[in-house]
């Protein structure tokens, strides 16, 4: 008898999801709970309707509107055409609002008072179940994770996939287990547990890995709280992040609209209970971090790695002998406009963000609350609290937080991703300095040259009231050490999020395809100039930033790319930059630093680089979605070690021309000299001959049919019969309920 090998439960998630393996290990793996936005399904959708395709599971798709719309008051709304603004915006949530009626799905609009950020309404719902695979156009599905599901984000081709076939082509990644042992100080809340995590590993310490989140204080967590840890995931560059599910989530999930009911929460809870790493299984890496070192941390930088304590100073350049490291502190402290060895509680701020899908949860804002009670924000700031959902929205204002925010001069607004972003009107100016709960530190993330210091919400509400990045530490009154409770105008009490606890420390043969296949134009050698471009964590924001996300076309990007760097603030193009110099204008190639296109998940990002002529680009290391992204567009990202980079990055400077040979994985030098690359052997076939995966993957219907039916049998509560139903809530009517 062989006795089954200790598995993590990464692996006990992803194995029972394999519909089939190719011969490198591809595999196609189910998807049981899909989420959609504005931003990035229309070009999916188009691909559904010009290869006549329908969707495959409406019942297993959720979608809404959260990135696009404004957070104003929705007393005079009656549709999006009306109440949406800026025009692109209002053009992306028209075309999503008729997607959802031509593809039959359920949709939470305006008028919904379930409407809010995706990765808040799914779990919200039950949608977002343990053991699930969950899949959205948004880098932030990591979210979804706290519930031990497996939750990615994708690019719009693989939406598109997943809406034709259910199903999606994944390589398996490597393991990473996080304990976070020991028990947390007072006054830090997850939020600081995960920046401090991200501190230790670098933006880049997850890639190629899921991220496991274990120890006693990570089990002591409350379900937003984990949230609010697995969203930031991909902040470190890991595929996803998971927790293992245990009485907390059920408890969280019981009765939720979309949870299974009766027999079938028998049977799911059973099920749910298997779903932890076995002792002994094996982690390809493994990371343990003492939580009393955890104090209340902040962002200095332009990068989520760039943590500092709130007792610490701004780092100064001159204390980093690594001279690449050097030239970029020195960049990102001139573009956050501060001194090195300022105080960190000295820094003055204009703005603060509460609000995200890493911080809007109820948790977040009773902790805002608690600081703010009977304070006053700082005149000079401005500060907007933006809840996560309609739902969080209403209860806030039922437990009495709403008015406490608002006697504390907080603009209190409706759901949506508002300044986490800056895609609809709620912005930074040039140069303001926001104290925000969001999750992105990037340049122009919230409003061209806006300056973003990342924190949990309490200390986000500290910095509201003493103007300045501040120690929540000291708002906290020394009686409550223990465990501090918040009355609320209904008089129950809720325990403080960051209280402080005692923890107990094959293969099958393709069948015949009956459907149109799209395909892309054929990889095969590519011969041409390459640009350098060796700066490192170069993310999609700065690849593509967020005004351009708003079209629904993937082409005419070109001329966007890399914009900030690119023009100068009057929009005339900076001669220095790289891709603006004579010999780099039809570059077709790419030398790119570590960590390449970490971030959001935007296909746009591949689809601007494509646009402009770049087919290959050559870095270290790629971020997971931005590399699949590519391949899907039919360009070809090349790894290789640094200093082989390195030696190819001096031929670009020096304006020599490359030749990439895929078929025989080899880059000729101008001067013979060739060198080989690795590529998985499925990418290759399908770059080479211009394949397109959808209609690779609907000659397996068959398969996925037979997957369907184990499914249905074996763990009923994953169909969504229960809500198919129900009437498609489009623009206008309000309290729409299931
Ligand atoms: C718009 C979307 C592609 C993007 C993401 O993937 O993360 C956005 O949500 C973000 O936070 O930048
Ligand atoms: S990170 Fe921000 S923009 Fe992206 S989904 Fe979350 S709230 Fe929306």
């Amino acid at each position: 008898m062989t006795v089954a090998s200790p598995t993590t439960l990464y692996d006990k998630v992803f194995n029972d999801h394999v519909i089939d393996t190719m011969e490198d290990g591809t595999c196609l793996i189910y998807i049981d709970r899909h989420l959609v936005h504005e931003v990035t399904s229309p070009q999916a959708f188009e691909g559904l309707r010009n290869a006549n395709r329908s969707v495959r599971r409406p019942d297993l798709t959720l979608s809404t509107v959260d990135h696009n719309i404004p957070t104003s008051s929705r007393k005079e709304f009656k549709n999006v055409s009306s109440f949406v603004k800026q025009p692109d915006s209002k053009v992306q949530c028209e075309t999503l609002e008729d997607n959802i009626k031509a593809f039959g799905l359920t949709y939470f609009g305006l008028g919904d008072k379930r409407q809010g950020i995706v990765h808040v309404i799914g779990p919200e719902q039950g949608f977002t179940l343990p053991g699930t695979t969950v899949v959205c156009g948004d880098s932030h599905t990591s979210t979804h994770g706290a519930f031990g599901a497996l939750a990615f984000g994708i690019g719009t081709s693989e939406v598109e996939h997943v809406l034709a076939t259910q199903t999606l082509l994944q390589k398996k990644s490597k393991n990473l287990r996080i304990s976070v042992n020991g028990t947390l100080p007072v006054g830090v809340q997850s939020k600081d547990v995960i920046l401090h995590i991200i501190g230790v590993i670098g933006t880049a310490g997850g890639t190629g890995h899921v991220i496991e989140f274990a120890g006693p204080v990570i089990e002591s967590l409350s379900i937003d709280a984990r949230m609010s840890i697995c969203n930031m995931s991909i902040e470190a560059g890991a595929r996803a992040g998971m927790i293992a599910p245990d009485q907390i989530t059920f408890d969280y999930l019981k009765g939720r609209p979309l949870a299974p009911k009766g027999a079938d929460w028998e049977k799911a809870e059973k099920y749910w209970k298997s779903l932890r790493s076995d002792p002994g299984a094996k982690y390809d890496k493994e990371v343990v971090i003492n939580g009393s070192d955890i104090i209340p941390t902040v962002t200095w930088g332009t990068t989520p790695q760039d943590v500092v304590q709130i007792t610490g100073k701004v780092p100064d350049p001159a204390s980093y002998s690594d001279l690449a490291q050097r030239a970029g502190v020195e960049r990102s402290l001139e573009y956050m406009g501060l001194t090195p060895n300022t105080p960190i509680n000295e820094i003055s701020i204009d703005k603060v963000f509460i609000g995200s899908c890493t911080n809007s949860r109820i948790e977040d804002l009773r902790s805002v609350a608690q600081v703010v009670k009977g304070r006053k924000v700082a005149s000079h700031v401005y500060a907007m609290i933006v809840p996560g959902s309609g739902l969080i929205k209403k209860q806030a204002e039922d437990e009495g937080l709403a008015s406490i925010f608002t006697e504390a001069g907080f603009d209190w607004r409706e759901a949506g991703c508002s300044m986490c972003l800056g895609m609809n009107e709620d912005q930074l100016k040039p140069y303001e300095r926001c104290a925000s709960t969001s999750n992105r530190n990037f340049e122009g993330r919230q409003g061209f040259k806006g300056r973003t210091h990342l924190m949990s919400p309490a200390m986000a509400a500290a910095a509201a009231i003493k103007g300045k990045l501040a120690d929540v530490r000291e708002f906290i009154p020394v009686e409550s050490a223990l465990v501090l409770q918040f009355e609320t105008k209904d008089s129950k009490s809720y325990i403080f999020p960051f209280a402080q606890t005692d923890y107990p420390t094959a293969g099958v043969a393709a069948e015949s395809d009956d459907g149109p296949q799209a395909g892309m134009p054929p990889f095969t050698v590519l011969k041409g100039t390459a640009a350098p471009m060796p700066m490192t964590n170069i993310d999609t924001d700065k690849i593509i930033p967020k005004q351009f996300l708003k079209t629904i076309k993937r082409t005419g990007l070109g001329t966007a790319l890399f914009y900030e760097l690119r023009y100068h603030a009057d929009g005339t193009p900076d001669p220095e930059f790289v891709l603006n110099k004579p010999q780099y204008q039809k570059s077709s190639i790419l030398i790119a630093g570590a960590n390449f296109g970490c971030g959001s998940s935007r296909e746009h990002a591949p689809w601007a680089l494509n646009d402009f002529g770049i087919r290959c680009i050559i870095a270290p290391s790629f971020a997971d979605i931005f590399e699949n992204n590519t391949t899907k567009n039919g360009m070809l990202p090349i790894t290789l070690p640094q200093q082989t980079v390195d030696i190819l990055c001096k031929d670009a400077e020096q304006g020599l021309e490359l030749e990439v040979d895929l078929p025989n994985q080899v880059i000729r030098r101008s001067d013979g000299d060739e060198i080989s690359f690795k590529i998985e052997s499925f990418r290759k076939h399908c770059l080479v001959n211009g394949l397109d995966d959808i209609g690779l993957t609907m000659q397996k219907k068959k398969l996925i049919a037979s997957f369907e039916s184990h499914r249905s049998a074996n763990y009923p509560w994953l169909d969504g019969q229960k809500y198919q139903k129900v009437p498609i809530a489009v623009g206008g009517g309000s309290n729409t309920d299931w």
